[in-house]
């Protein structure tokens, strides 16, 4: 079986092969420090060895309560947000039948729903209306066990399941993913009963996906989390190559900090496969996060191709040229279509006839590679043999090990995420949090 391999050919007209060879010392420097944890948030590496650590009796566990929501539920609702939310998603939606939602549920299939990632009361109120007279149990997922979108969410879930379906059901229903010892999502869990699951200290939300805030929802999806997590001990013996050339995660570091520094200050991760939109979810937040500090940073955005060449298509090809892009490139579709002959060919597409869809998407592929360079934007290119969970799980170790690599690169510290508690402090002033009363005077001064 093959790896997951990483071009940046196209990058070569914008940055040059030699100023690339010169990260080799600086990348090797990173990764050492990443090793010895002598760097900046050292206290956040558990993801790093993370995939090899995992056992089989902590899978076995992870199977187990996912057989029980399996079995006694029709709808399980994953209530979190961020890396509480963003990995189980975008492996879920990478590896489900895009229409399987819509079907009649067959028992041993729960549908997987998400909430306590917005603050949408439609949102909420439409959720609370379709999991009526369902049969649904709730993971409640949260690191820190005080965020208020997911507690608020699980709020409202855990009163409608208990409700439904009884305490002593709902107590069978209700599993909490969360620290070990502090947040009121443990308090709960504890009080009540759950069954639950530790996300480790030393790993950060948005590097938690192999931990149970990932597998576990993507277990209860019927998804294989012993190929995920094999998958990712594969990229981990691969991204401990100390040659630059031959690690995808160093040079993928090095290759984005090259062009940052020469003006390219967004990237655009870019897929052809539908099914990866919430895996560009994921790896915004994991770049967002752990980059975009301290005034610096290459700004995370991402598209879905084809669909988007029909909008932001022209901002890429035309815009301002600060961007470049890194296409995830999945080489071997999972189904066979082909295009049917029409006899009267009033569309035209003739052309086309017998070929796969999959040849037609590759060549506007290639043609988009070949404009967008043409176009002034460097191109990255990420080649995955097939969608399947071992080379899902070989992504997600990819790009985590390359964040690491790339923060300290920068010059930041890629473990932290302060910026996102100044939103936090106005809301919980705003409504007049206990606690906050010196905050809300002060913001109501500023409102008059
Ligand atoms: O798991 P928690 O503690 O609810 O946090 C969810 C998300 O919120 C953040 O802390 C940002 O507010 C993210 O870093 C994190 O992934």
């Amino acid at each position: 079986m093959g790896n997951i391999t990483l071009n940046v050919e196209k990058t070569l007209g914008f940055i040059t092969k030699e100023s690339l060879a010169a990260y080799e010392p600086k990348v090797k420097e990173c990764m050492e420090t990443l090793e010895k944890g002598t760097g900046l948030g050292n206290d956040f590496l558990g993801w790093l060895h993370l995939p090899s650590s995992i056992t089989k009796e902590h899978l076995a566990d992870l199977k187990a309560t996912a057989e029980t929501l399996r079995q006694n539920c029709e709808v399980v609702v994953v209530a979190g947000i961020g890396g509480s939310y963003l990995g189980a998603r975008a492996v879920i939606e990478a590896m489900s039948n895009s229409f399987l939602w819509l079907e009649e549920k067959k028992a041993g299939q729960p549908i997987i729903v998400f909430a306590g990632h917005n603050i949408g009361e439609d949102y909420l109120a439409e959720l609370t209306e379709f999991l009526k007279n369902k049969k649904f149990g709730v993971i409640n997922i949260s690191k820190s066990g005080t965020t208020t979108e997911t507690a608020l969410a699980f709020r409202l879930l855990k009163k409608q399941c208990e409700d439904q379906r009884g305490k002593e059901m709902a107590r069978k229903v209700i599993v909490a993913v969360t620290d070990a010892k502090k947040g009121a999502a443990r308090v709960t869990a504890d009080k009540e009963g759950y069954k639950s699951f530790i996300i480790p200290d030393n790993v950060g939300g948005r590097f938690s996906v192999l931990t149970p805030v990932g597998l576990l929802p993507i277990a209860v999806a019927g998804i294989d989390i012993e190929q995920l997590v094999a998958g990712a001990c594969e990229m981990e013996k691969v991204c401990a190559n100390e040659n630059m050339m031959e690690n995808p995660a160093a040079l993928y570091a090095a290759t984005r900090n090259e062009l940052y520094k020469e003006g390219k200050k967004i990237e655009i991760l870019v897929n052809f496969q539908p099914k990866l939109h919430y895996f560009m979810e994921w790896w915004k937040q994991l770049y967002g996060e752990s980059e975009g500090k301290d005034n610096k940073g290459i700004y995370p955005s991402s598209v879905d191709f084809s669909t988007d060449l029909h909008s932001m298509g022209q901002w890429i090809q035309q815009g301002e040229r600060t961007i470049f892009e890194t296409v995830v490139s999945v080489e071997t579709p999972n189904h066979e279509l082909r295009v049917p002959t029409d006899e009267e060919n009033l569309d035209g597409l003739n052309f086309l006839a017998g070929k796969r869809v999959d040849e037609v998407n590759k060549m506007a592929e290639l043609g988009t590679q070949l404009a967008h360079v043409d176009g002034g934007v460097p191109n990255l290119r990420v080649s995955v043999p097939v969608l399947n969970e071992y080379y899902l799980g070989q992504l997600i170790y990819f790009f985590e090990k390359a964040c690491g690599i790339s923060g300290y690169l920068l010059g930041v510290n890629p473990f932290n995420q302060p910026g996102v508690e100044a939103y936090k402090k106005n809301m919980f002033a705003l409504l007049n949090k206990p606690g906050y009363e010196k905050e809300s005077e002060a913001i109501q001064a500023r409102l008059k």
